[in-house]
């Protein structure tokens, strides 16, 4: 590489490159003068507040954030410069100034390589400070370069990348459109019309991957998924609030961020299931007993109808009946939710089919009802009656209340798929009503199921789903149903799984998604964790996901892990967090749930005053006191990880939630044990 660091005024690359920066400032400045100078005269108020609001939407787009420099990079090709950007950025002749990262131009600044130049003959990342141009780098590429200008290859890990990753953590995620790393940027560019499964170790930037991946989607397919739109599925609202700010700071704020818990939220959860019943409740099988205590309760016509129309009563023998209601049965349980007839729409279909049959009959006698006649016949009480009786109306709640309620119901739906043992582990006293039931998460995803057999659930374009190795198969289905026909962008990491399903590989999770053939794509460059403390974490891995390849780190820091064991844990603490609190960025002390009070309470007792974090609350303050069960896909400069084996005890997977734990930190990772270490961590 030849890097040309500098912060000396007189370089005259640096005296171009803020030449050049100041041009696409005030480029941008004009942009937006315009944007905001666009009148609207001439159309009605309707039209006018869409273009009010498409403007607001323009000028926020352009809205300069004086952190956020117009440009990282330039490349330099055959007689070619392009400096990349954030966002396009055009001068008022509309030559461009600065291109868009996701535009196709700027794909050799990600992918280049000495190997395989792509037409560039050099490459130039910048250094900002406060927003001022500080430094560059440069890497030349292609041909007569070698030895020490060739371009580094992800291993030699660029400055500029390094200053990025050490840059200091407080608020919220940050997007990493300046340094995406080639292997990263072959899945954000992967096509719209491919699924992808992304295997990533801690902190090799599957979270940054999948947003970018989406702000990528919506540039390149704007108008397609503007219609359909993107969905990110994160697993709960500490996460989210972690990374919801990417997005918008890529210029996208059309897209749908939830939890799986908010998608499922149809009724109230205000209880837990006991972990054997969440884990049955989560079970596929789950679905079969579903569909068969809604499609079982329809019942076979015994007798003939006479349905009134125009005036008149016409007999629908019952023979016929059965028929109809076969067909629409058989209709009703295709597996493909987009060719199935919904149980809904089969009943108003059936009350049709009974309408008309009676039109066939008095247009075979000479008759001609007309359309209004024959729906009003398909809604007259003796058609109604007959539906009540063969295909009644079910209310999702409900179905489910009364399966977990009544045994024989639910003795009828499982037989021969759930053994005695697990159906008496399901039912429940019957609550007075749905709006009392002390509903569970994992019930709230069978009455999301049981909705998606009534109605067809409105599907995306895109579903970015992150922290995926934890999701039941019955959750698995319920963003599935959000999918309709579009692609999915799967992320996870089978060594962090902590629920009781945890897959030994990703099979299971990409058939319950409804893309079988998704291709897996591991990443195990580690971005996030310095090498030392990605090797201790690693230790782990034989035990949590045997076979599964360790990360490796790009930065080691010889300083980075300290062990110690201790007697008490609350002068060490307080000593240790008021070291680290003391340097640049964020500290996260992780300890057990249960320990959540006691080390909040050490750290007060030290006038340390720090926040809790906790799943509806706020977002964490600069030194935060975490729970291990929220600490997944979130990171801190240091880590204090305060009694590791009380965290290993909490819970079955608690290997697993350790080696989550032990993976959050950029900077330093500090543990502070009272007990022995788990085995593997000894020595
Ligand atoms: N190319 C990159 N340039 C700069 N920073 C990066 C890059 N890739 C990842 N990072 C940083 O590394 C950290 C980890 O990224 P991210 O959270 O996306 O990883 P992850 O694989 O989802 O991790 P985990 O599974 O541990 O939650 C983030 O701070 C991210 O910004």
């Amino acid at each position: 590489m030849t890097a040309t660091p500098s912060d000396a005024g007189a370089d005259p690359v640096l005296t171009a490159e803020r030449a050049h920066l100041a041009l696409a400032g005030d480029c941008l400045a004009g942009m937006r003068a315009a944007a905001s100078a666009v009148v609207d005269a001439g159309v009605d108020a309707w039209a006018s507040e869409r273009l009010g609001a498409a403007r607001a939407e323009r000028l926020r787009s352009l809205a300069a954030d004086p952190g956020v420099p117009p440009f990282f990079g330039r490349t330099d090709g055959d007689g070619e410069t392009f400096h990349i950007g954030r966002r396009h950025v055009r001068d008022a002749a509309g030559r461009p100034v600065v291109i868009d990262w996701r535009a196709p131009m700027s794909r050799p600044f990600y992918r280049a390589s000495a190997a395989d130049p792509q037409g560039l003959v050099r490459r130039r990342r910048f250094g900002f400070s406060g927003g001022e141009l500080t430094s560059y780098e440069d890497e030349l590429l292609g041909a007569g370069e070698e030895g020490d200008g060739a371009l580094p290859r992800a291993e030699t890990s660029s400055r500029v990348l390094l200053q990025e990753i050490e840059r200091p953590r407080s608020g919220p995620m940050r997007d990493i459109v300046a340094t995406i790393q080639p292997e990263q940027d072959e899945i954000v560019r992967a096509p719209l019309a491919e699924s992808v499964c992304v295997q990533g170790a801690p902190g090799t930037g599957k979270t940054a991957v999948g947003l970018h991946r989406a702000a990528y989607l919506l540039y390149t397919h704007g108008g397609q998924l503007a219609r359909t739109g993107v969905l990110v599925v994160g697993p709960n609202r500490a996460f989210l609030r972690y990374v919801e700010q990417v997005l918008p700071t890529l210029g996208e704020v059309d897209v749908d961020q939830t939890t799986v818990a908010e998608l499922t939220g149809r009724v109230p959860v205000r209880a837990q299931d006991a972990p054997e019943v969440a884990a049955l409740k989560g079970d596929a099988r789950m679905a079969q007993v579903l569909e068969r205590a809604l499609w079982g309760a329809i019942a076979k016509p015994a007798d003939d109808v006479l349905v009134p129309l125009a005036g008149r009563r016409y007999r629908v023998p019952v023979e016929r009946l059965k028929r109809y209601v076969d067909d629409l049965r058989r209709r009703g349980r295709v597996p493909d939710d987009r060719q199935r007839l919904h149980h809904t729409a089969g009943r108003e279909r059936l009350a049709l089919l009974l309408a008309e049959d009676a039109r066939r009959q008095q247009e075979e006698a000479g008759g001609s009802p007309t359309d209004a006649e024959t729906r009003r016949a398909a809604r007259s009480p003796e058609v109604r009656a007959f539906c009540d009786a063969v295909w009644p109306a079910r209310d999702p709640a409900g179905l489910v209340l009364e399966l977990l309620g009544d045994p024989a119901v639910l003795a009828r739906a499982a037989r021969g798929v759930l053994g005695d043992d697990e159906q008496a582990l399901l039912h429940r006293p019957a609550p007075r009503s749905v709006g009392t039931a002390p509903w569970t998460a994992a019930d709230a995803v069978l009455v999301d199921e049981v909705a998606g057999l009534l109605e067809r659930t409105a599907g995306y374009g895109h579903v970015v789903v992150d922290e995926a190795q934890d999701l039941s198969p019955m959750q698995c289905r319920a963003v599935a149903r959000r999918l309709a026909a579009g692609s999915l962008t799967v992320l996870g990491d089978l060594a962090q799984a902590t629920s009781p399903w945890s897959p030994a590989d990703w099979a299971p999770t990409l058939a319950g998604l409804g893309r079988p053939d998704t291709a897996v794509r591991p990443l195990t460059r580690g971005y996030r964790v310095p090498g030392e403390v990605l090797d201790y974490a690693n230790r782990l891995l034989p035990a949590i996901a045997p076979g599964l390849p360790a990360a490796t780190a790009v930065r080691r820091d010889p300083g980075a892990l300290a062990v110690r064991p201790v007697a008490d844990l609350a002068g060490p603490l307080a000593e240790v967090v008021a070291d680290l609190a003391a340097g640049p960025g964020s500290v996260g002390v992780v300890c057990a749930d249960a320990a959540v009070p006691e080390v909040a309470r050490l750290l007060a007792a030290a006038g340390l005053p720090a926040s809790v974090l906790a799943d509806d609350g706020p977002a964490a303050g600069r030194v935060a006191v975490v729970p291990a069960a929220l600490a997944k896909g979130l990171e801190f400069d240091a880590v204090v990880v305060a009694d590791p084996a009380a965290i290993v005890a909490a819970e079955p997977r608690g290997l697993s939630r350790l080696y989550v734990v032990l993976t959050r930190a950029v900077s330093t990772l500090v543990v502070l044990h009272r007990d022995d270490l788990p085995a593997l961590l000894e020595g």
